[in-house]
């Protein structure tokens, strides 16, 4: 199986998960679109979902494939929410956002009752923190949030780039006109002192340590797909 064959083989395990009727909180990325191309072909043959989009460009998709579409206004509480991931350890501890939809997100995850994670193995670590961890922050003030960050990290022991998300045009914008941070600060040990510290930064929006929030992961490898289970 080539890459893309790997996230079809992990969004078609999850897909058994999603029942007539349900609430669906759709992710964002590569693996996610995949999930959204065999919903749509779900859907299309009579299930029904109503379904709650993480992104503008996730939104996009479902509404050219035809996935009902709500807003989490009009849906606060949903039954289960499918996505990706950038990293994943073996307690299903996640790093999200390389695709720069975290906030939306983790706000979705955190409304649904279940979250299940989609990805290859390739995503699986023994630590967090190969992947550049993603922090959403506010504009203003950037350069005071970036300093803030780094003595977080050097309080914790961490050390590494926090560098300026950028595309062509400029500085990359979310979905809700914030800027991204990377850092990478390779393997953090104590990922729950992260997360609470940058949690107390005044500029950080969100950021994309996803702890104690996946319920299961859908993990596909030439094998075939295998889950692995929250112990919580
Ligand atoms: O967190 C995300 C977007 O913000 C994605 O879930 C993550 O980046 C994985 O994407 P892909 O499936 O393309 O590897």
């Amino acid at each position: 199986m080539d890459a893309r064959q790997l996230k079809i083989a992990a969004a078609q395990a999850a897909l058994e998960h999603v029942e007539d009727g349900m609430r669906l909180g759709i992710g964002t990325g590569s693996t996610a679109d995949e999930f959204v191309r065999l919903l749509a072909e779900k859907v299309a043959d009579g299930f029904k979902i109503q379904g709650v989009p993480t992104s503008e460009r996730t939104a996009r998709l479902c509404m050219e494939l035809g996935v009902p579409l709500y807003s989490l206004d009009d849906l606060p509480e949903l039954d289960l929410t499918i996505d990706g991931a950038d990293e994943v350890d073996g307690a299903l501890r996640l790093i999200k956002g390389g695709g720069g939809a975290l906030l939306r997100e983790k706000i979705v995850a955190s409304a649904s009752s279940r979250m299940i994670v989609i990805a290859d193995e390739s995503k699986l670590v023994d630590m967090l923190g190969r992947f550049p961890l993603p922090i959403e922050v506010a504009q203003f003030g950037v350069a005071a949030t970036r300093i803030a960050v780094e003595r977080l990290a050097s309080r914790l022991g961490l050390s590494g780039e926090i560098a300026l998300r950028l595309e062509k045009d400029g500085a990359y914008l979310t979905d809700g006109n914030h800027f991204i941070l990377d850092a990478s600060f390779g393997r953090i040990p104590d990922a729950e002192a992260l997360a609470n510290g940058l949690a107390a930064i005044a500029g950080v929006v969100e950021h994309g340590l996803f702890l104690n929030m996946a319920n299961a992961a859908i993990i596909a490898s030439q094998n075939g797909a295998r889950t692995l289970l929250a112990q919580n």
